[in-house]
């Protein structure tokens, strides 16, 4: 009897390998960071090399520290840091480039000729983007000496780190499947939204050939069959790390809304089995499809910098020597001392779109100190999700209740207050805060009927924390409108 599912989350800063049980409960857990590389402004690059092995051995770590071996599993699933690029060989497995990151801005120039705005949206749902895969695999097409060569004989794979992670497990060179989700290439802004398949039309845009694109599936269905470290076990879980969080906080009602605090900041609102389209900044994406059921669909806000930013506290300005340790410095002040930090260093995503915009603070004094920096950069995370919130709210015309919370710094008391204190609703974390690995294993697992369908899941859903607003109504207004201050000045940097 396989009593235990497996998700391998791999995110922009680090990979996990977490054994879940039938309740839904960790049973083990391995992570491991990787390197960000970043070789000129603006530029981010990881190595899908040292990803891979990093996987590896957090599934080795993973299982040991369950106690139990791949045998055991009745599954696996995969999710995994959205729209990261990579292309390499199918005959030797090495990557043409490094993996070019959601968050690099060097394909801004290329974005700025391209003219069909209004068709890409409607054909994608999202606008044109740095942020997304396209251009980015232009990019690579453009800048690697030989690859176009290779791709004439059929020698060239694409994949986001999903289609990547899922090809070296199957396999790699001795028969890796090739495929990724509905929900992966939502993100790629080549697959047609309505049809759900690649879109002649936009390979002809950005200039990417049919060959080298993976299958599109649905995002909980038996891929293949993993071979090395976890032979045999199904691979029957594939989606967009907030997607996955969606799924894992069991989001599966129209007007179910969640929002994942990691590297970025990305809420989810489900709208049904059909696509809404913004017109205040959110995208449109698919939020899950399960075999054979129609595709259910989300409004996005995607936020570029939020746990980011505390790591670039840590290893940029060196504030702090860990993460954590922001807490304890923001908490040594009242408040931000009158300052207000923006964090556009990637520009600004939702609900802006504005890839001129840098990263600015606002306010300063000689009063200020390290400590404020702290409590502004924590700050920052909050006021760019009411921004998101706003719109979302605008777009649906759903007044959101309660705010569904998750992801690395949902640890941070202070955040999550002043998160609830500024939005004026609670905010709610459920007792497994890895609902992005949890909506992995739920989709791998109900693909080999480990569960029985998501009325099952529903059982497994407990409240941990909750945090209510505690501010006065003045304030809160004087604050955000201050914040929206801030937002303007940090536009039109770049020309
Ligand atoms: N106590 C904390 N307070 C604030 N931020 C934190 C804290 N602990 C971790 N983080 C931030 O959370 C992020 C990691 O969250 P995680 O969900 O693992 O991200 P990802 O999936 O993007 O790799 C990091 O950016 C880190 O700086
Ligand atoms: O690595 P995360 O958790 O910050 O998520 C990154 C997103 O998927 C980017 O779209």
């Amino acid at each position: 009897m396989k009593e235990y599912v497996g998700a391998i989350d791999q995110g922009t800063t680090s990979t996990r390998f977490i054994v879940f049980n039938k309740m839904g409960e960790i049973v083990g857990v391995d992570q491991l960071e990787h390197e960000q590389i970043y070789p000129e402004s603006g530029w981010v690059e990881h190595n899908p090399l040292e990803i891979w092995e990093k996987t590896q051995k957090v599934i080795v770590g993973g299982l040991s520290n369950a106690g139990i071996t791949m045998h055991d599993l009745a599954a696996v699933g995969i999710t995994n840091q959205r729209e990261t690029t990579i292309l390499w060989n199918k005959k030797t497995g090495k990557p043409y480039y490094n993996a070019i990151v959601w968050q690099d801005v060097r394909t801004r120039e290329f974005c700025k000729t391209l003219n069909s705005v209004e068709k890409i949206k409607k054909l994608t749902g999202l606008p044109i983007n740095t942020y997304f895969s396209a251009s980015k695999i232009n990019w690579i097409l453009n800048n690697v000496k030989g690859i176009k060569e290779d791709i004439k004989k059929g020698e060239v794979l694409f994949g986001n780190i999903d289609t990547w992670i899922i090809w070296n497990l199957t396999g790699g060179v001795d028969g890796g499947i090739h495929v990724t989700d509905v929900t992966n290439a939502s993100r790629t802004l080549l697959m047609n939204i309505n049809t759900l398949k690649w879109d002649e039309e936009l390979l002809k845009i950005f200039d990417i050939p049919k060959n080298i694109l993976p299958e599109i599936k649905a995002s909980s269905e038996i891929y293949g069959t993993s071979s090395g470290l976890l032979e045999g076990v199904p691979v029957s879980g594939d989606l967009g790390d907030q997607q996955a969080a969606l799924f894992g906080q069991l989001c599966f009602e129209k007007g179910d809304v969640k929002n994942t605090y990691g590297t970025g900041c990305f809420m989810l609102l489900n709208t049904g089995e059909k696509p809404v389209f913004s017109n205040n900044g959110l995208l449109t994406t698919v939020g899950y499809k399960l075999k054979n059921e129609k595709a259910v669909y989300c409004l996005e806000g995607s936020v570029a910098i939020a746990g980011a930013l505390v790591q670039w506290l840590r290893d940029n300005l060196g504030i702090i020597k860990k993460s954590s340790d922001i807490e304890k410095l923001a908490n040594k002040v009242e408040n931000n001392g009158g300052i207000y930090f923006v964090p556009a260093f990637s520009g600004l995503f939702a609900p802006y779109w504005r890839d001129d915009a840098r990263g600015t603070i606002v306010g300063m004094t000689r009063y200020v100190n390290k400590n404020h920096i702290a409590r502004a950069s924590l700050e920052a995370t909050a006021y760019q999700t009411k921004d998101v919130l706003n719109a979302m709210e605008n777009e649906s015309k759903i007044k959101i209740k309660t705010l569904k919370v998750d992801g690395g710094m949902v640890v941070n008391d202070l955040l999550m207050q002043f998160q609830s204190d500024i939005l004026n609703v609670p905010v709610i974390k459920p007792k497994v805060s890895e609902t992005t690995a949890l909506g992995a294993a739920y989709a791998a697992g109900l693909a080999v009927n480990f569960w029985n369908g998501k009325e099952e899941l529903k059982k497994n859903w407990n409240k941990d924390k909750e945090w209510n607003p505690n501010m006065i109504d003045e304030d809160r207004k004087n604050f955000y409108l201050n914040w929206k201050k801030a937002v303007d000045k940090s536009m039109n940097w770049i020309d």
